[in-house]
């Protein structure tokens, strides 16, 4: 359409602009990508340098970069967007939102949401099957979600088979009235099993405290996290041990790589589709500085301002996390919260007096 004689592909990530030779891209070159699960460019994280990405561009005479990932990636594009204004050169930056986490703010979702939400659904239902084959059967399937939980949320919703479901922007605690063990004993006792759907993300303040886990991050300075679900199989077997009263049989299910290496289903295909036709329409017209989405059901040019200042996240008191509590039951975690809290304010202030 807009005669374009040559396509480069970056191969591995920000890195490869200065490391790795380009890959051409062609009509014949991408015409199955979107059937297959991963990337044909590959992926890597940190080795984010602003100025030799940008030296690489101005070498390469390139006048149009198409950036494509999640949340990290777009503050990565806003950068080389600052560096090319600096120097005054004439190149488009535009980034495309891809990443399962559904993290980046402002547009509806993501690439790829979509499709973990669908393949979560598989091991979902193992888990359930195998939960509602034994007496007193637990299945915990855990998800991805480094800080937001709308996977977890999301599977949760559409399996309808989850009695709990726990994502990083909702605290939980163990013990006591209201608390998690009390929750699945009452689970167990009215339905025989249960499944528990967690996020990598949740829980991480519990875990680090009982096993010490030190604060790692990864090359692009995410935090390194602990494995959640094998904690909380681990904390739900020793209690039923302990308790006697009921034997349970846990079944810990971790999906999360297969999930993200699947091929994007259908509602995907289409989003993907829309989201590189408008970024290339943008940059033609002459835009820059911009993700390609959908806000509210309308394709939109989001500025990458508006895109790196915050994460999306999980709404606890919006109507979906009710939503989702009013369709599993499950415990709100947050009166026994507010009360510690409110307790630890009164002896501030007594102590202040
Ligand atoms: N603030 C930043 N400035 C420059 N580059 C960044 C920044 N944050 C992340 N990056 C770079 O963006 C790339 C991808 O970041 P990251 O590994 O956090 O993944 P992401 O894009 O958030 O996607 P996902 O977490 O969904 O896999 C890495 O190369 C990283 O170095
Ligand atoms: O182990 P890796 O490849 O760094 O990826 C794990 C992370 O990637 C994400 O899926 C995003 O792609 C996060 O949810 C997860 O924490």
């Amino acid at each position: 359409m807009y005669g374009v004689k040559k396509v480069l592909g970056i191969s591995g990530g920000y890195k490869g602009f200065y490391a790795h030779n380009t890959i051409p891209l062609t009509p014949k070159t991408v015409n199955d990508i979107h059937k297959r699960g991963g990337t044909i460019l590959g992926s890597s994280r940190g080795g984010h340098d602003t100025i030799k990405i940008v030296d690489s561009i101005q070498d390469r005479g390139i006048n149009q970069v198409y950036i494509i990932g999640g949340d990290g990636t777009q503050r990565g594009a806003y950068k080389i967007l600052e560096e090319i204004g600096k120097r005054g050169l004439k190149v488009a930056v535009v980034g495309i939102p891809k990443t399962i986490d559904n993290d980046i703010p402002v547009i509806d979702k993501s690439f790829g949401f979509d499709t973990a939400v669908e393949e979560a659904q598989r091991a979902i239902n193992a888990a359930h099957v195998e939960a509602e084959s034994v007496e007193n059967g637990v299945g915990v399937v855990k998800l991805m979600g480094r800080y937001s939980g709308f996977i977890a949320m999301y599977a949760t919703l559409a399996s309808r088979d989850v009695d709990l479901c726990l994502i990083p922007e909702t605290p939980f605690y163990l013990e006591g009235p209201g608390g998690l063990f009390e929750f699945a004993e009452r689970r167990l006792k009215e339905n025989g099993h249960m499944v528990i759907v967690i996020a990598e993300g949740a829980g991480q303040e519990l875990v680090t405290e009982s096993i010490q886990a030190m604060h790692k991050q990864d090359a692009s300075g995410n935090k390194l996290l602990q494995d959640v679900g094998l904690w909380i199989s681990q904390k739900m077997k020793d209690h039923f041990a302990k308790q006697k009263t009921m034997g349970i049989t846990l079944k810990y299910i971790d999906p999360t790589y297969m999930i993200r290496a699947v091929p994007s289903n259908a509602s995907d295909n289409v989003y993907c589709t829309l989201l590189g036709q408008s970024a290339v329409h943008g940059a033609m017209a002459g835009y820059t500085g911009f993700t390609s989405g959908l806000v509210h059901g309308r394709q939109a040019y989001i500025p990458f301002n508006r895109i790196t200042e915050g994460q999306n996240t999980v709404v606890i008191t919006d109507r979906m996390w009710a939503r989702l509590l009013s369709s599993t039951n499950q415990p709100s975690f947050l009166i026994a919260k507010s009360v510690v809290e409110e307790n630890m304010k009164e002896e501030e202030d007594s102590f202040n007096l």
